[in-house]
């Protein structure tokens, strides 16, 4: 999809507008230095005509002079004119960075599953930064140059209308060439930009899965992909230069034909007595000039060509709404909540349901048990209750109020979710504690240590909380990073708690303290407990066993483990023969 005129617009206004100081100043800047190199030749011809005048009165040194006070000044107009259309981009591509970022933290993860993360840097970063120029510079160069190229144009039409003819028709030609040459380009930089969000796509899921890959020897396998990705840059990005060739060629020949028409025009009228000497030099001056505004024009629009395909995608980006619709806002209370599943069915595809007419209730305080086979869906009822999704049918009620007419926002700080994948940062361990929430005093993080028993940990950091942490935190055990996902939910203190149980195997020790945060963590709050061990369970009110993504049991837990035909009364025996065999 191309955007339209008033979509352009309104993306300039949306990021100008802001600024309009600093655009406002950069128009002046650059209107002072058009006009000055319209004028610098002006005053050469009077000095050139002066300087040949036999009865020459007058000196010539106040006319050098000011010939020079103008150049200067229209290189500071440019200097200062380039540094503030610089700030100008800069700004705008940094709001608009901010602005793509923080509507992608809201999208759906569903949008996540689509594209790589990678692939969305590359949108951010790579697609917003070819934008520069265009909020910078763009409109204010194509419509500056075009009005230096029509002054230049009268300007001599006024002097000596045969040079206003030969450079009118020369510009028209010279100007169609140059910009159907600066088309040919565009097709070939928008192929080395999806090659650059391809190979840095790749590049992110590799180096994320590299322990995977190191351990299953698929390295050669992921060798030759990252050739073959590098090989399509290089190829790609090589076309792209070698036809960009041609739009700086073609101005360039256009250029030495402009300058052999201008010699031979100033020689002619020169000769037959039409101008003066200045007058010849002048025609040959604006000739010469001529060029630059043209060549600038077809630069803008071929930077233009190039930027519409990154415009296009950011805007798409921009224009991706979530599937979830926030509600209008609900207050929980801070206490322990009921939760109920009222018949619900989900899939991650519209086609194929992963969960089916799941119902349950929990009630405020309850700890509820869920137990299945790997891939049952057990994740998929925490990501629903978390409101990561939606589901397909029925309905998910915390404290009677359907999710949906809560908002998200209001959703995470009532329910505390610990995964089986702890997200650390390379960052202090007080930000990794709080997630940079700096209204979370040390006493609070210190006293949520000590309720986990983690006080002993505590004192080896060697900095204490501004300890910082390894990349994806590095030198922390499994058992250590649940451990803080734990102190992460302590601080939140939701009312109601997710725990997602890591199935990884820990030492006793980091077990036992697992096993005390665990209990501590769900002292009055109403908790699901996804369960990879049945002794997580012994602490869950009631039980609910997975097949398929249907309920295959679900009742009290001393009911069911009283109860020898029930399922979990045969999964116990199972563990407990395993055991003591
Ligand atoms: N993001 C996803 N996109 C598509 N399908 C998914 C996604 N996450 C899970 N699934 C599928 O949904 C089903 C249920 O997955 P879920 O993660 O809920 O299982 P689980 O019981 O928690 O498994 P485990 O014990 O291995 O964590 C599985 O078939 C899985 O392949």
């Amino acid at each position: 999809m191309q955007l339209s005129l008033p979509e352009y617009r309104r993306l300039l206004a949306t990021y100008l507008i802001p600024q309009w100081r600093r655009v406002l100043l950069f128009a002046l800047l650059f209107g002072t230095e058009l006009a000055l190199k319209l004028i610098g030749p002006q005053i050469l011809r009077v000095f050139l005509d002066d300087a040949t005048l036999a009865d020459r009165h007058t000196s010539l040194i106040p006319i050098a002079v000011l010939f020079l006070v103008v150049t200067l000044g229209q290189q500071s107009m440019g200097v200062w004119a380039a540094y503030t259309s610089e700030r100008i981009g800069w700004r705008a591509t940094n709001a608009l960075r901010i602005d793509l970022t923080r509507h992608l933290l809201q999208l759906d993860l569903s949008f996540y599953k689509e594209h790589l993360p990678g692939e969305l840097i590359e949108r951010i970063d790579g697609d917003v930064a070819m934008l520069g120029n265009f909020f910078a510079q763009f409109v204010l160069q194509v419509l500056g140059n075009l009005l230096l190229l029509v002054g230049i144009l009268v300007i001599t039409w006024f002097q000596e209308w045969h040079t206003g003819l030969a450079l009118t028709l020369f510009a028209l030609l010279a100007g169609m060439l140059i910009n159907v040459v600066s088309q040919v380009t565009v097709p070939s930089w928008q192929a080395v930009r999806q090659a650059n969000a391809d190979l840095y796509g790749f590049l992110e899921e590799r180096l994320g899965g590299t322990e995977d890959i190191r351990s299953s020897g698929a390295e050669s396998y992921v060798m030759r992909h990252f050739f073959l990705h590098a090989r399509r840059r290089f190829f790609t990005t090589l076309r792209a230069r070698l036809i960009s060739v041609l739009p700086w060629s073609v101005p360039q020949l256009c250029f030495a034909i402009g300058t052999v028409i201008a010699f031979l025009l100033a020689a002619w009228l020169y000769g037959a007595g039409m101008v003066s000497l200045g007058m010849a030099f002048l025609i040959y001056y604006y000739i010469q000039m001529l060029f630059l505004p043209m060549i600038i024009i077809s630069e803008q629009l071929e930077d233009f060509q190039k930027a519409r395909a990154s415009v296009t995608r950011v805007y798409d980006l921009l224009h991706v709404r979530s599937r979830m619709k926030d509600g209008p806002g609900v207050v929980f209370p801070s206490c322990a909540l009921p939760v109920e599943f009222v018949d619900v069915s989900f899939g991650y595809d519209d086609e194929v349901m992963v969960v089916h007419h799941l119902s349950f209730r929990l009630q405020a305080g309850e700890v509820l048990g869920v137990l299945g086979r790997t891939g049952s869906g057990k994740s998929t009822i925490a990501r629903l209750l978390f409101r990561l999704y939606d589901p397909a049918s029925g309905l998910i009620r915390l404290n009677g109020t359907d999710l949906r007419t809560a908002a998200r926002a209001d959703l995470r700080k009532t329910i505390g979710l610990v995964t089986q994948e702890v997200q650390l940062f390379e960052a202090s361990v007080r930000d990794n504690l709080t997630f940079f929430d700096r209204t979370i005093d040390d006493a609070r993080i210190l006293a949520a240590l000590t309720d986990l028993g983690m006080l002993r940990w505590y004192h080896h950091l060697p900095q204490g909380l501004d300890t910082r942490l390894a990349p994806n935190g590095g030198g922390l055990s499994a058992g250590e990073a649940q451990l803080l996902a734990f102190v992460r939910v302590f601080l939140k203190d939701p009312s109601v708690v997710i725990l997602d149980e890591p199935s990884s195997r820990l030492d006793p020790a980091t077990e036992r303290l697992l096993e005390q945060a665990i209990d501590k963590l769900l002292y009055g709050r109403t908790a699901i407990i996804i369960a990879h061990r049945l002794s997580t369970v012994k602490r869950a009110d009631s039980i609910l066993i997975l097949e398929e993504g249907r309920i295959r049991e679900y009742g009290a837990r001393i009911n069911l483990a009283r109860d020898p035909n029930s399922r979990f009364s045969h999964l116990l025996r199972t563990v407990h023969s395993e055991v003591q065999p």
